[in-house]
């Protein structure tokens, strides 16, 4: 049986990118997945969107939904400032296996904590196995389908504060139409949507950012 994808990623990484070094580690997958291997990371268009949204709330306690191979947990870590923490959720063990990789690779070990698990599940779990009060930052990139009961079990949980941003991939591709009705019609949440493109390609999609009011 040959490598799986996620592994010919890893490879690329070790192959091109320079250890401890997240910039590096970004382009070598970036290239891979433009010029080789097509792969679901958030990518370098949409990245830009998120890189700039994180300056903007520079958050202290940030949560990932859907690790995959890591690309956006070492996006989002590189630009956390030196205390400031990001959990990222992922429930298939051989995608975390290979994002733990990445993201140590990357030099990021210490900032970010990978849970093994399903969002459903974990979520509930935040404050008592992580002390988390809430989060500043909540980035949305799992099953599409997960998004509204997810940002409801973090509402329910009380983990999203005043003022807690929610940065969601794939809006329009594959899409997300139940999430975009949710936080757009809801006067809890100020929404705005960020055009892009799908990662490596031509076609539209984008970023929603809905900031929780309380
Ligand atoms: C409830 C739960 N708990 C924990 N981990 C969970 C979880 N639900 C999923 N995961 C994890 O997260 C990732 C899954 C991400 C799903 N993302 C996409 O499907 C996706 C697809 C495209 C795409 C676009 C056009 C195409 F033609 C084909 C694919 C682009 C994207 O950017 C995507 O994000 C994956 O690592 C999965 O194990
Ligand atoms: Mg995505």
């Amino acid at each position: 049986t040959g490598s799986s994808r996620p592994q010919r990623m890893l490879k690329a990484v070790q192959k091109n990118a320079t250890k401890g070094d997240p910039k590096s580690v970004i382009s070598a997958i970036d290239s891979y997945c433009r010029h080789k291997e097509w792969a679901m990371n958030v990518g370098d268009d949409k990245g830009l969107i998120l890189d700039s949204v994180l300056t903007e709330v520079n958050p202290s306690t940030a949560l990932e939904l859907g690790t995959y191979c890591g690309y956006s947990s070492v996006r989002i870590a590189r630009l956390l400032s030196p205390d400031s923490k990001l959990i990222t959720i992922e429930f298939n063990p051989a995608f975390a296996i290979i994002a733990r990789q990445i993201i140590a690779y990357a030099g990021l070990q210490d900032k970010v904590t990978l849970v093994e698990g399903a969002s459903g599940d974990l979520i509930p779990k935040m404050k008592e196995q992580f002390g988390i009060k809430s989060f500043d930052f909540v980035f949305l990139d799992h099953w599409k389908d997960r998004y509204v009961p997810d940002t409801k079990l973090l509402e329910d949980c009380g983990l999203l504060k005043k003022g807690t941003v929610l940065l969601a991939d794939n809006v329009i591709c594959p899409g997300a139409p139940e999430y975009l009705q949710y936080v757009r019609n809801n006067p809890r949440y100020e929404s705005r949507y960020y055009p892009s493109n799908l990662e490596y390609t031509k076609v539209e999609d984008g970023l929603e950012k809905s900031v929780f009011l309380g």
